[in-house]
């Protein structure tokens, strides 16, 4: 069996395990992420921070959006802007926003308003399952590693900051890493925040 192979089934579980979660548990998640993240000090006072709408399960990130307007930091969401590729755009609460291919609301923007992924400070990444070595599973589309492999080569935190956002029933003892996988430096859950390059 392939990393790929492994990976497939490996999602099923996640993705299941992640719909069982009670609304009490994801409302719990979504306060409790929110104040892990307040732990990172570069979240506080960074200007461009990139997050995800929230789809199928997802961390819903809504506190956090509201905590960085209130401190006039700059929220971002991802665009799909080609294979493997993703861009950012910054985008308030209520701006337009409309469908990608897989039906993931997009803000509406123009060229102008696209940043690559170099020009953030922190992005937080959505996920099925992390490890504590910043190890990350996502839906296999490869988006995040293809647009972040130039972080690949990294042997300390450096900018952009690579965040994970998740329940901590998302954890997973050690993921077996692909030659491709770009490591995340923290992980935010509602337990707290772990630091990838501690352990
Ligand atoms: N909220 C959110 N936004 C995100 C991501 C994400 O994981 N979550 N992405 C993170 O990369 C990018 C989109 N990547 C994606 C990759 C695969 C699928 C997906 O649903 N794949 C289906 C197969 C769909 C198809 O073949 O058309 C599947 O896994 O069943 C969705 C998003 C950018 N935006
Ligand atoms: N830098 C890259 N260059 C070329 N192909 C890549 C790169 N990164 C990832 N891929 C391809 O993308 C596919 C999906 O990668 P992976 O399973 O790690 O995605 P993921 O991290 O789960 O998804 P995502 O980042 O979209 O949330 C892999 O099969 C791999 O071949």
């Amino acid at each position: 069996m392939t990393v790929d192979d492994a990976r497939q089934s490996l999602r099923a579980e996640l993705r299941a395990r992640r719909k069982a979660l009670h609304a009490s548990e994801r409302i719990a998640a979504a306060n409790g992420v929110a104040e892990s993240l307040e732990q990172l000090a570069d979240f506080l006072v960074d200007h461009r921070i990139a997050g995800y709408w929230a789809i199928d399960g997802e961390l819903p990130l809504h506190i956090v959006v509201s905590n960085l307007a209130r401190r006039d930091q700059q929220y971002c969401l991802p665009r799909i802007t080609g294979p493997r590729q993703l861009s950012f755009v910054p985008w308030k609460s209520g701006a337009d926003l409309e469908s990608n291919r897989y039906g993931i609301p997009e803000p509406v923007c123009t060229k102008e308003d696209l940043l690559e992924p170099a020009d953030l400070d922190i992005v937080l990444l959505p996920l099925l399952g992390f490890d504590r070595r910043g190890g990350r599973i996502g839906y296999g589309g490869g988006y995040y590693d293809a647009s972040f492999a130039f972080l690949r080569e990294r042997s300390e935190a450096t900018r952009p900051l690579l965040v994970g956002i998740a329940y901590s029933a998302q954890e997973l003892d050690l993921i077996e890493l692909a030659p491709w996988d770009v490591r995340l430096d923290y992980v935010a859950t509602e337990r707290g925040l772990i630091d990838c390059w501690e352990s």
